[in-house]
Parts: structure tokens; C-alpha cells; sequence
């Protein structure tokens, strides 16, 4: 659990780290279900694990849910001298995918409150909207409703006067 600030508005976030290794996939799939935000991380010594987002990714698609907001991340940016994956190949892979993208270091702290700050951001924007879009479909249904009573009511009277002329 960690609380930051977003917009001058704190916010606790709880952070779940999954198991990157293939021997753990049933139980990491399962914490997708319940995720607001994806780090999609890479670490870029290795090219492997870069060939490897796209296989995270897809099991995201598949398992996390609809609205779910993604980063891609290239962690340990303080290993410039091992890089094998350039910033370039990071920013094409997350233009791709629509997302954000960052270089980090979990070890110099390289824009790692960034990255929580804008994941962060992202879902509460994504919450927003939703909250929104539910308060004009429900609006919608309320003058919908209004009008269908106003339809009753104009039936109500075109029989009241038809029951008159009888
Ligand atoms: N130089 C450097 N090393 C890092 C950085 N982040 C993690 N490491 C090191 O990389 C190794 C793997 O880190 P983990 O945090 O276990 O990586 P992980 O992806 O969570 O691994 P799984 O638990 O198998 O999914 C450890 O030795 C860390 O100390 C970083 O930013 N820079």
C-alpha cells in the first residue's frame, strides 16, 4: 500500500508485483481480474524480455479487465553500458500499443514516483469518464422513462376523450 499525490488529491494505491516466471501464469492471471493499472515492465539489458511484452500484453487483453490502464516500462536504466533495447524500441512498442512509456531505475529511483504518478492518474481519468458516461446513460434512461410516460399520458387522454365521444 502506498499513498501519493495526485492533483493535490491523495491517493492509496495498492501494488501488486507478479511473478514474471512461466511456472506462476495461472496464479499471476488471476490478479489481472481485479487491476486498475498495468505496469508492463522490461528490462533493458535483456532483448528477451522486450521480446516478451508482447506476450504479457496479450495475456492482459485476454485476462485484465476492458477499461484496465497500461505503462510500458524499461527498468534498469542505470545499466546504460549492458542497454541491449534502445529508449527508440521502447517508445515504438508503447506507441503500438497506445500506451505511456518510461525508462526506470528501481536502483537510482529513476522515474519511478513518475511512473506510479501517472498510472495512477490515468485510472483516476478512466474512473472519471466512467463515472460520467454512467451518469448521462442513466439520465438518458430517466428522460426516456419521461417520455414514455408522457406517451401513456397522451393515450390516457386520446382514450379518455374517445370514451367521451361514445
Ligand atoms: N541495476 C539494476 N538492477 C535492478 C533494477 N531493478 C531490479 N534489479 C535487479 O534485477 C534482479 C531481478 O529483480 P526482481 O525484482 O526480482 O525482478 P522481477 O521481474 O520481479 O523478477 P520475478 O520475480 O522473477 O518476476 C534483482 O537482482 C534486482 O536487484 C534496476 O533498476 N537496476
Amino acid at each position: 500500500m502506498k499513498t501519493i499525490e495526485v492533483d493535490g488529491i491523495k491517493v492509496r494505491i495498492q501494488i501488486w508485483d507478479t511473478a514474471g516466471q512461466e511456472r506462476y501464469q495461472t496464479i499471476t492471471k488471476q490478479y489481472y481480474r481485479r487491476a486498475q493499472g498495468i505496469f508492463l515492465v522490461y528490462d533493458i539489458t535483456s532483448e528477451r524480455s522486450y521480446q516478451h511484452i508482447m506476450k504479457w500484453a496479450s495475456d492482459v487483453d485476454e485476462y485484465a479487465p476492458d477499461g484496465v490502464q497500461k505503462i510500458l516500462i524499461g527498468n534498469k536504466a542505470d545499466e546504460e553500458q549492458k542497454r541491449q533495447v534502445g529508449k527508440n524500441q521502447g517508445l515504438k512498442l508503447a506507441e503500438e500499443y497506445g500506451m505511456d512509456f518510461f525508462e526506470t531505475s528501481a536502483c537510482t529511483n529513476y522515474n519511478i514516483k513518475e511512473s506510479f504518478t501517472r498510472l495512477t492518474e490515468l485510472v483516476l481519468m478512466a474512473h472519471k469518464r466512467e463515472l460520467e458516461g454512467l451518469r448521462m446513460s442513466s439520465a438518458d434512461e430517466l428522460n426516456l422513462a419521461e417520455l414514455e410516460n408522457d406517451g401513456s399520458k397522451s393515450n390516457g387522454m386520446e382514450n379518455s376523450s374517445k370514451s367521451c365521444w361514445c
